[in-house]
């Protein structure tokens, strides 16, 4: 199975009249991938994700391009489904491990009869063999399986999310969407869920989209990234080269925050200013307010996401170009005020 997200516009209606929260987004997940899905608040991603699962609120809409589930003859068009259609797509062929999910076990009934009743929602089995089988996806997740007897308060934060990943298991389904996962928890339980994660992707063989902030969060658990600023996505590519040679300057800003991915000596860096109001997004380049390496011809005009030799796709003129950001780091960071040592 594979997910085709295809030239995606989303807008919501607002009082100010449209904003555009995603634009002309594009990117392929195919079965057994990761992708992660990372940029500053406000980028998109969310309502990227709602969006695949057809759960985008009343004000927002798809308006442009399109999102495929292709599954040998079957292909579903998520932006068209009915919406007994998506029902039967959440969970079994796409299901979702988020940061409110955590909060959404009910209170009143154990955790194993929310699990089982899960299950016998989409199957027909007895109640006696969804129990057995809540109990040992429990134990897939590292917890004691007797835990099935358990209510939601009994439980810590941690344990929560572990019931939430064995609940998105439950039904084997092919994509697990990761929309912030761990972003309550304290690092160390943060450590142990992304490893659990990590682990059973591999296990189960999954795609995993991975929805975060944190690009360290990403270089855990996946093997392609896409970066997101002002609704679109600027740079998508194989992990290791994006991360050790990025193509857009707005990549190169967000790693410079994370130095431990770089390497340990290289310094903190943050990135001047504020992303554009969505409600009237510039012409051009939207990165052109904070990048330090922008020529007049970004302003002008939007570059399109453009092939690279390394092996990702980026919407940069001057690295389409063949500038060499690395090279030019030290330069650039004499040279303008536009990003900051700390
Ligand atoms: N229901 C809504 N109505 C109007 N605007 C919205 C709505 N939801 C999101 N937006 C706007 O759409 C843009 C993208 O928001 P989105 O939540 O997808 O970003 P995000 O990258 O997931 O950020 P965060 O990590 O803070 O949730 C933002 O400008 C946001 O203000």
């Amino acid at each position: 199975m594979r997910l085709v997200v295809e030239n995606l516009s989303i807008e919501y209606a607002t009082d100010e009249g449209p904003v555009r929260a995603v634009d002309d987004v594009s990117f392929e997940l195919p079965a057994g991938q990761r992708l992660g899905l990372v940029g500053e608040s406000g980028c998109g991603k969310t309502t990227v994700a709602k969006s695949l699962i057809g759960l985008l609120p009343e004000n927002g809409s798809v308006v442009e391009g399109s999102i495929r589930l292709e599954d040998g003859d079957r292909t579903v068009e998520v932006t068209e489904a009915d919406p007994k259609t998506l029902r039967s797509i959440r969970w079994r062929d796409l299901a979702i491990v988020s940061q409110s999910a955590m909060n959404a076990l009910d209170p009143v009934y154990t955790v194993g009869d929310q699990i089982a009743e899960a299950i016998r929602l989409h199957e027909n089995v007895s109640k006696q063999s969804a129990l057995g089988r809540a109990e040992r996806l429990l134990d897939r997740v590292g917890l004691d399986s007797e835990r099935t007897e358990s209510y939601p308060h009994q439980l810590s934060g941690g344990m929560r999310q572990r019931v939430m990943i064995a609940m998105a298991l439950a039904l084997e389904p092919a994509f697990i969407l990761a929309d912030e996962p761990t972003t309550a928890l304290d690092v160390i339980t943060q450590d142990h869920i992304l490893a659990q994660i990590d682990r059973l992707t591999d296990e189960t063989g999954n795609s995993l989209l991975m929805i975060t902030h944190d690009i360290s969060v990403v270089a855990e658990t996946c093997d392609r990234v896409g970066v997101m600023y002002a609704g679109e996505l600027v740079e998508v590519g194989p992990l290791e080269t994006v991360f050790t040679e990025p193509e857009h300057p707005y990549t190169q800003g967000l790693l410079n925050a994370f130095p431990s991915l770089a390497d340990a000596e290289s310094e903190l860096i943050t990135v001047a200013g504020e992303p554009p109001d969505l409600h009237s997004p510039p012409t051009g380049c939207r990165f052109y307010d904070r990048c330090p390496y922008r020529e007049e011809r970004c302003r002008e005009a939007r570059p399109a996401l453009t092939p690279r030799e390394s092996g990702q796709s980026a919407r940069c003129y001057v690295t389409e170009d063949g500038l060499d950001l690395d090279e030019n780091y030290e330069r650039i960071m004499e040279e303008t005020d536009r990003w900051h040592r700390l």
